[in-house]
């Protein structure tokens, strides 16, 4: 594009809790004009024109009807992450506007995050560390037994690039892998994870000894894991949740956490995000919580950002988007 004018691209800010990171405006300047929605405001009517796409970090800036309006060339809006649910794909296709997210990069930070989650409830690690750190430090054995994770068998709840890659980590912790999903992965089952279909999500939720839910928000998942299906679950279950909040039903996790219904919960998403202080799942012990932390580290943001360039290139170019999101 040398010697033409780059086109614009608007990013909420740089910087900040839901801003591009810094580390990446030079890469993100090589491709593009790069206008903030401070700029953006301040000079409407010059900037409306330029930008021909959104980069989404962290679910901002808002993509709204005025917002759509307001852009008249705007050609396609990248998400930093693989969750659209914070996005009305109906509404920004009909604007003619293109959507792609990034499930390359998410995929094995996600599964990472998810397996951390995993061991680090069978084995109580924030307990252990908050009685590792506390003066005095004396602890009876038996209260304090974890859960072996070798052997033991997992349910997969969404067998979708992360939910995938999840299982391929069980297998090298000797896990026995269930898994549910829309559809079932043939391939990724039988020839690669020796992963079993259970076309019912009841029969996974009653084998197996930790549950992970991997699907996107929509209304079908909305609170699909509830007080019934906790309830199927086995009491020394745990239930660990790195998709979105609102999958599982939390006033029903809450009381089965406290009850004895299940053993143990690992939660990188809520809703709210973050839970209010007064939340009862922040009082139980049986429960860690993490702030999103699913796609936080160097490498996955890195190639969240080309993986975005790359589909905002492909789309201004009118080439195929590689991820290229269309609304169901
Ligand atoms: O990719 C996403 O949407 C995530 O939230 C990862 O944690």
């Amino acid at each position: 594009m040398e010697g033409e004018e780059l086109p614009g691209l608007l990013v909420n800010e740089i910087g900040g809790m839901h801003g591009i990171l810094h580390d990446h405006v030079e890469f993100l300047k090589k491709h593009f004009c790069l206008i903030t929605m401070k700029e953006f405001l301040e000079n409407k009517k010059n900037m409306s024109k330029k930008v021909q796409a959104v980069y989404l970090w962290w679910h901002r800036p808002v993509i709204d009807k005025d917002l759509l309006q307001s852009l008249p060339n705007l050609k396609v809006i990248a998400n930093s992450g693989v969750g659209m649910d914070h996005l009305d794909l109906k509404l920004i296709a009909s604007f003619g506007v293109k959507m792609a997210n990034a499930p390359c990069a998410v995929s094995s930070c996600t599964a990472d995050a998810g397996m951390a989650l995993l061991l680090a409830s069978a084995r109580r690690l924030v307990e252990g560390y908050h009685l590792a750190v506390s003066p005095g430090m004396e602890y009876n054995e038996a209260d304090f037994l974890g859960v072996e994770v070798t052997g033991a068998t997992l349910g997969i709840i969404g067998m979708g690039s992360i939910g995938y890659k999840i299982a391929l980590r069980a297998k090298a912790f000797e896990m026995k892998i269930l898994y549910h999903n829309r559809t079932r992965r043939k391939e990724q089952e039988e020839q690669a994870v020796g992963a079993i279909y259970c076309e019912k999500i009841d029969d996974l939720l009653c084998q197996a000894d930790f549950v992970v839910v991997v699907v996107s928000l929509t209304p079908q998942t909305h609170k699909l894991i509830g007080k019934r299906e906790m309830e199927l679950m086995k009491p020394t279950a745990t239930l660990i949740n790195i998709s979105r909040g609102a999958v599982v039903d939390q006033e029903a996790l809450a009381i089965a956490l406290h009850t004895g219904v299940i053993r143990a919960a690992a939660l990188d998403v809520t809703y709210p995000e973050p839970l209010p202080r007064d939340h009862p799942l922040l009082k139980l012990k049986n429960v860690i919580i993490t702030p999103h932390l699913g796609i936080k580290t160097d490498k996955a943001t890195r190639m969240i950002t080309e993986e975005a360039v790359e589909n905002i290139l492909a789309a201004l170019t009118g080439l195929p988007m590689p991820s290229e999101v269309l609304p169901s």
